[in-house]
């Protein structure tokens, strides 16, 4: 029988060209107009195997109207893409109004999502890459989840999994990587949500993923408090004292390879980051990657950072997931200023990131 050598074996890997399900989302809000954007650049649409999961009526009206507005910028030509009709009921999407989050919305979002999943456990892609959509609107639609990352996890199959959010800054190349404990909840319920075991679960994942997807096997982790000043010694809050500062203890006994900061107060958790961010101090050991333990502690200073360009990332599933980090923005739907960089962001950190796993040298 015919042996690759090594070089052949990398050779091939080198060629392969990720496969990735573009989900368009909310169709009442921007995600048709950041992917038709976004495939608008040859570096994207040339070098990645990607297919729309979605509608092509849908993509053909986005198209026509973004052409006729304003403020005209480089769109994809629908013609070339290659997509997937994702069956919707009719009566359903006729009820579709741009600019409005409603039950059909939400049901035809919902559609795309469920069909991307089975096709890529199913083994046509090699991740996913979802367009936001609005929880509201599947709640609409009759559909209870938080997000969409529940929705992956479930039908994965998966138990552990958490919503990490990456962005390389445009000023310095460094790369922001904030992994949230708890996310879609009330804050009044994040307090009593918080326990080591569950910290513990989002670190053993974070640590997998840096090693899996950034071969990051040693470095720096900062994990957040969560009372103002990490609770002043228990003056404004006790979790500090009563359980993070011994579980932390416990965790640097049990993972030499990394520094693990913390808690750190959760307000000046992140100057040292925007610091190496924008580049306008000298940072000596950023962390590599950030532990939020709720949604705006972690989100807030990573949309002020990164706003056009930072990627939600789901990890612990099967496959690669990613998005970009804004919503639907039904505020500005349809009127041609949706900046796709995010979205160009989440395709191109998709694909790295299968290439990561595959192990393709990049
Ligand atoms: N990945 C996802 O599926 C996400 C979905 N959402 C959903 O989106 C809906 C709206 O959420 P909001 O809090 O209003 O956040 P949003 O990100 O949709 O909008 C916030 C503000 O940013 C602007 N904006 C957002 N994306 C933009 C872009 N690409 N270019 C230019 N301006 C942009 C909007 O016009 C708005 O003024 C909610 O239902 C929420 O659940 C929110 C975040 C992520
Ligand atoms: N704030 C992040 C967000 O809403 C993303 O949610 P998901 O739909 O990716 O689970």
């Amino acid at each position: 029988m015919y042996q690759f050598n090594q070089d052949q074996t990398v050779n091939i890997l080198q060629k392969h060209r990720p496969r990735l399900a573009l989900t368009i989302g909310d169709p009442a809000g921007i995600g048709l107009e950041v992917i038709l954007k976004a495939l608008a650049d040859s570096e994207v649409s040339r070098n990645y195997d990607l297919t729309v999961l979605g509608n092509r009526n849908l993509l053909l009206e986005t198209h026509k109207q973004l052409s006729s507005t304003e403020n005209l910028a480089s769109l994809a030509n629908p013609a070339l893409l290659k997509l997937i009709d994702v069956p919707v009921n009719r009566e359903i999407t006729d009820q579709i109004i741009l600019g409005t989050g409603n039950a059909a919305s939400g049901a035809a979002s919902f559609a795309y999502m469920e069909y991307a999943i089975a096709q890529t456990l199913a083994g046509a892609f090699d991740g996913i890459v979802t367009a936001p959509i609005a929880k509201s609107a599947w709640k609409s639609a009759g559909y209870n989840y938080p997000g969409q990352t529940e929705l992956l996890a479930e039908k994965s199959g998966v138990e552990r999994f958490g919503m990490l959010f990456v962005g390389r800054s445009p000023y310095t190349g460094w790369t922001l990587r904030t992994l949230l404990a708890t996310t879609h909840i009330p804050l009044r319920q994040v307090a009593d949500t918080l326990t080591p075991e569950l910290l513990a679960r989002k670190l053993d994942l974070l640590v997998e993923c840096l090693d899996k997807d950034f071969g990051i096997t040693s470095g720096r982790i900062a994990i957040a408090g969560l009372n103002p000043h990490s609770g002043e010694q228990g003056q404004l809050g006790t979790e500090e004292l009563d359980w993070l500062i011994p579980w932390l203890e416990a965790e640097r006994q049990k993972r030499p390879n990394f520094q693990l900061d913390g808690p750190i107060p959760p307000d000046t958790m992140w100057v040292k980051p925007s610091q190496a961010w924008y580049g306008n101090a000298v940072v000596k050991n950023p962390a590599d990657a950030y532990l939020a333990l709720y949604h705006d502690q972690g989100l807030i200073p990573v949309k002020l950072m990164a706003f056009d360009r930072a990627v939600n990332t789901s990890i612990g599933l099967p496959f690669v997931r990613t998005s970009p980090d804004h919503g639907t923005a039904f505020d500005i739907a349809g009127k041609g200023i949706a900046d796709a960089t995010s979205m160009k962001e989440a395709i191109v950190l998709a694909a790295e990131l299968v290439n990561q796993r595959l192990g393709v040298k990049q």
